[in-house]
């Protein structure tokens, strides 16, 4: 087991989705979220969601809600309340959306990190993955920032800061649920 904690980001609108996507059923688990959460508690020690409100969800869970001063859907907002909910030196963020992320890839990316980094993220032939990787507490006042700034350009930020890119040949893993058809393909996969 891991003993870095992994954050959910299961905060965001999904305007491509058309509803919300931690929601929508998955496998045998009444939500994408839950499905998340089974599996990851797995690998991780400590395991949390990233989530505007907790109430969404009607199972038990640790929640961390994003900051309410500016209600801003990015998930610059939830990093912003993670590193101030955490009091550790860093975290694994994953989005609720990319369910096939499994143990094989955090590992591989857990151990390319490094003290001196700033994040180490994921990369594929479709490019980086700034939602799939360990980010450091000297993010935070960048993230801060950001959040003010209203930019919430993660590559950018990823690519101004000390970051350990994991090459990854096959972007298959990395399947992200952005489009209802994409959600389709997701769920002929697991059966
Ligand atoms: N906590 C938190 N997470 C967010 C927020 N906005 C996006 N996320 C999460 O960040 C991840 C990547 O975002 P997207 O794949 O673009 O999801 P989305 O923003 O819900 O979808 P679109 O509206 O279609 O862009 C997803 O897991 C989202 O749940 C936010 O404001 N707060
Ligand atoms: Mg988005």
């Amino acid at each position: 087991m891991l003993d870095t904690p992994c954050v959910i980001f299961a905060g965001g609108r999904s305007s491509r989705m058309g509803e919300d996507k931690s929601l929508l059923p998955f496998g045998t688990f009444n939500t994408l979220t839950e499905f998340q959460l089974n599996r990851l508690s797995k690998i991780f020690k400590n395991v949390y969601i990233s989530c505007k409100e907790s109430t969404k969800f009607s199972f038990e869970a640790e929640f961390i809600e994003d900051i309410k001063t500016d209600y801003i859907y990015a998930p610059t907002a939830g990093f912003v309340s993670v590193f101030s909910f955490l009091k550790c030196e860093k975290f694994f963020a994953l989005s609720v959306d990319s369910p096939f992320i499994g143990e094989d890839e955090i590992k591989k990316i857990v151990e390319a990190d490094r003290a001196d980094a700033d994040a180490t993220v994921a990369e594929t032939p479709r490019g980086i993955e700034p939602m799939c990787g360990i980010y450091h507490r000297s993010m935070e006042k960048k993230f801060t920032a950001m959040l003010h700034e209203n930019n919430h350009k993660l590559g950018f930020l990823l690519k101004t800061s000390n970051t350990i890119y994991v090459e990854f040949r096959s972007k298959k893993p990395f399947l992200n649920l952005n489009h209802p058809h994409e959600y389709q393909e997701a769920l002929s996969l697991i059966v």
